[in-house]
């Protein structure tokens, strides 16, 4: 999306809130992303570009095997790409960091055998982030803004599923990352659980403003859960449209626009017929204005 419109597009976009940024924090550059074996070469996406402002709640949404996930990996370090760049504030990423954390959904890799407090306190002891007294301070720091400080001495295995997502959520904030990158975080959890957590996780960023790279297929989640989100396309992915979304909740859910904005999109995902160049589909701050 190098054109002239697309970049107007841009600068409406990433008014979020009283957070207003016209230099990215995240910029993904004409990525190609491939898996080499002895024999193949699988090719996961292709030409991907976009661009990640401070408080952004930038969501990645695709079909299975469109590169959802290798994208991410990409931008945490874990997956070098083959053809583009990508940079955070300003610097290349060659590989993992402390200003990248990752929350996968596997919630049962906290180790068992550490307490609640000491899950969230080991990245910051191994990463020589902090001493042990300040990072037990801002593990319960971040376990109570998750709701969870009674529980700090508590072992994993005595949480539910969405305790633990939250404990994997404070781990991560703990850290204080410039970006935080989930992995459809909330798919295992039941739908009640996965409702909740897209709320409070909602509820979380209102307060602290973290900026986010989050990966779903579900394209409800999307809506919920970003302000901004990139389509893209069956396998290799490529950037299908970019669309604002930062006027759905969990409150709109149920709307007539936000039925209405789910079908488009999952008309643009998936009917053949709609698959546009991204440059000319500008939705600019107006939802679906092609
Ligand atoms: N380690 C790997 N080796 C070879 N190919 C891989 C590897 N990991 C992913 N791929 C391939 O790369 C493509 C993109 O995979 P990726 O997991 O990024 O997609 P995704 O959009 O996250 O899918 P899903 O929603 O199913 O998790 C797929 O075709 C997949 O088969």
């Amino acid at each position: 999306m190098h054109n002239q419109a697309a970049d107007q597009s841009r600068s409406a976009l990433h008014a979020v809130g009283d957070n207003v940024s016209h230099t990215p924090l995240l910029h993904v550059d004409g990525v190609g992303l491939q898996y080499r074996s002895a024999t193949a070469v699988a090719q996961a996406t292709h030409d991907v570009s976009f661009d990640v402002y401070p408080a952004d709640r930038f969501v990645l949404l695709g079909p299975s095997g469109c590169g959802k996930s290798s994208l991410l990996k990409a931008v945490a370090g874990f997956l070098k790409p083959a053809a583009g760049e990508i940079r955070l504030d300003g610097v290349a990423i060659h590989q993992p960091g402390p200003d990248r954390i990752v929350v996968f959904q596997e919630f049962d890799q906290l180790p068992p055998w550490k307490t609640v407090k000491q899950n969230v306190m080991f990245p910051l002891l191994a990463s020589r982030t902090l001493g042990k007294r300040e990072a037990a301070e801002r593990a319960l720091h971040y376990l109570d803004k998750v709701g969870l400080g009674k529980f700090a001495d508590a072992y994993p295995h005595t949480l539910s599923g969405g305790m633990k997502a939250r404990v994997a959520i404070a781990r991560a904030l703990a850290m204080q990352p410039k970006i935080l990158l989930m992995d459809e975080p909330f798919a295992a959890l039941d739908a009640l659980t996965r409702r909740k957590m897209q709320e409070e996780l909602l509820i979380l960023w209102e307060e602290v403003r973290f900026t986010l790279l989050f990966v779903t297929h579900s394209i409800e989640e999307a809506l919920v859960v970003g302000n901004r989100i990139l389509l893209l396309s069956p396998h290799p992915g490529r950037v299908r449209a970019e669309i604002n979304s930062h006027e759905y909740d969990l409150q709109s859910l149920g709307s007539v626009g936000f039925q209405d904005t789910a079908r488009r999109i999952h008309r643009l995902l998936f009917d053949e017929g709609q698959a546009e160049p991204a440059a000319q589909v500008n939705f600019k701050d107006v939802r679906f204005s092609y």
